[in-house]
């Protein structure tokens, strides 16, 4: 039986101004762009978790070096790019855990390395990322060039990557992707490819605003993407050398901050996050308005996003969610709805069956425990809330999950089991909770 943490209710309306950890998805893109560019890179506001800590490893390993400034990622680090991507010679091992920003991206952007200085790179993650999808990305690198050598599975993690002239550059047609990573990554392995590259969306991409996100990082760091003017659903990566970016500045992660913006819909209160607004480069910094469609009063300005609840009044409706955009969120707005008047629908996120776990099943097998009528779509969750508010006293089991952990936590009077999970993005979340009066010491 693995450890649980009890996670209390709150006795008062939870009323702060909260400072989460920076992107796991800038932090991850700047750090290989960096990586990537001619120059020194500092980066300020770096997310210190697992994700972040297994690129740099990946980056070490491959002869990339970071400087820091202190004990603290966040304080500021400094990395020396090439293009070539690193000086190691031989085979490297990589592990990229069950990051998939870093399975995706760095294993793209090998194989878009030209002429490197090692002969092949092993990559390989947890069982988990054995599972997660890689095939349409990795035959997409093929069709540009690249060459790998299957250790396991043709087309999925452990693989090795072949060093050679990079990319040709070319066409890749993509069917409806299982991750919009995989365009993303494509995108910044475009970067380096000899010729221009063009990435046809024949059914669209899952979670755009994330492929957007890496447009922005790479002009950041002097290349040039962009959804074509030709019209249809088709991005061109004009590649030209990445240039350092003197000082990057990393937002705070929109994702992590959906639990601490929710606290307050749920219980009453007010959450402010500084640095995180209508001007944020992620999708999910959107999140605040679907809690405005639950009944939140919602602040969204520049730089800083405040939701106000009061608890019961009026009380939150159920609403009808297309979550498409913003997957991740799927957790977080199923658990609000555990304390809406109604059902709630959530839509549009089939890519969460690829994830850290299998979020549909896992999020309602634990919403039923809970009390909750649950019924599972392919690519949703229909959710009717428990009468009362949710069974008190339930274990929660988190399946490896980080969000599994982190949302379930909300509900409050629950036993989180192996919360050590929410160090993958959030490695303080269970303190930060416990400083809102939601930790067992606030039991007096
Ligand atoms: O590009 C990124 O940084 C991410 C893209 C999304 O992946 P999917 O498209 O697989 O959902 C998201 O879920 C993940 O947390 C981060
Ligand atoms: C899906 C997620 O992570 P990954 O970057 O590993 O895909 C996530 O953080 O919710």
């Amino acid at each position: 039986m693995s450890e649980t943490i009890h996670v209390r209710r709150p006795r008062r309306p939870i009323t702060a101004t909260l400072r989460p950890p920076g992107s796991k998805s800038l932090s991850n893109r700047a750090l290989l762009l960096a990586a990537l560019a001619t120059g020194r890179t500092r980066i300020e506001g770096c997310l210190d978790a697992e994700d972040t800590q297994l690129m740099l490893a990946c980056l070490a390993r491959l002869g990339i070096a970071v400087e820091r400034d202190g004990p603290e990622l966040a304080d500021g680090l400094e990395l020396d790019g090439s293009p070539r991507l690193g000086s190691a010679a031989g085979v490297p091992a990589l592990d990229v855990g069950t990051a998939g920003t870093v399975a995706r991206f760095l294993t793209a952007a090998l194989a878009g390395a030209p002429s490197p200085s090692w002969d092949a790179v092993i990559v390989d993650g947890t069982p988990r990322m054995r599972e997660r999808p890689m095939d349409a990305l990795l035959s997409g690198l093929e069709q540009l060039g690249a060459v790998f050598e299957w250790l396991g599975h043709p087309g999925a993690l452990p693989l090795r990557v072949l060093g050679g002239r990079g990319l040709a550059g070319g066409e890749v047609v993509l069917e409806r992707p299982a991750s919009s990573q995989f365009v993303s990554a494509l995108l910044i392995a475009g970067c380096r490819a000899r010729g221009p590259v063009r990435i046809v969306l024949r059914e669209g991409t899952p979670a755009r605003p994330y492929v957007d996100m890496t447009l922005a990082l790479i002009e950041t760091f002097g290349g040039d993407a962009g959804w074509s003017s030709s019209g249809g659903d088709a991005l061109e990566v004009r590649p030209r050398g990445l240039r350092a970016c003197p000082r990057y500045v990393v937002e705070p992660d929109a994702s992590a901050a959906s639990y601490l913006l929710a606290l307050p819909v749920i219980w009453g209160g007010e959450v402010t996050i500084p640095a995180l607004g209508s001007d944020s480069l992620q999708g999910d910094a959107q999140f605040c308005r679907v809690l405005e469609r639950f009944g939140a009063r919602v602040e969204l300005r520049e730089h800083e996003t405040t939701v106000r609840g009061v608890r019961g009044a009026p009380p939150l409706r159920g609403r009808d969610l297309d979550l498409s955009e913003m997957p991740d969120m799927t957790l977080t707005a199923a658990v609000v709805a555990l304390f809406a008047e109604g059902p709630t629908r959530i839509r549009g996120v089939e890519v969460l069956r690829h994830h850290e776990s299998d979020r549909l099943a896992a999020g309602a097998t634990e919403l039923r425990k809970l009390g909750a009528e649950v019924t599972e779509h392919e690519g949703g969750l229909d959710i009717v809330p428990p009468a009362g508010g949710p069974r008190p006293a339930v274990v929660i089991d988190t399946y490896l999950d980080h969000r599994m952990a982190m949302a379930f936590a909300m509900v409050g009077e629950v036993e989180i089991a192996d919360p050590r999970c929410v160090d993958k993005t959030f490695p303080r979340y269970f303190e930060v909770l416990a400083e809102l009066g939601m930790g067992p010491e606030a039991s007096c």
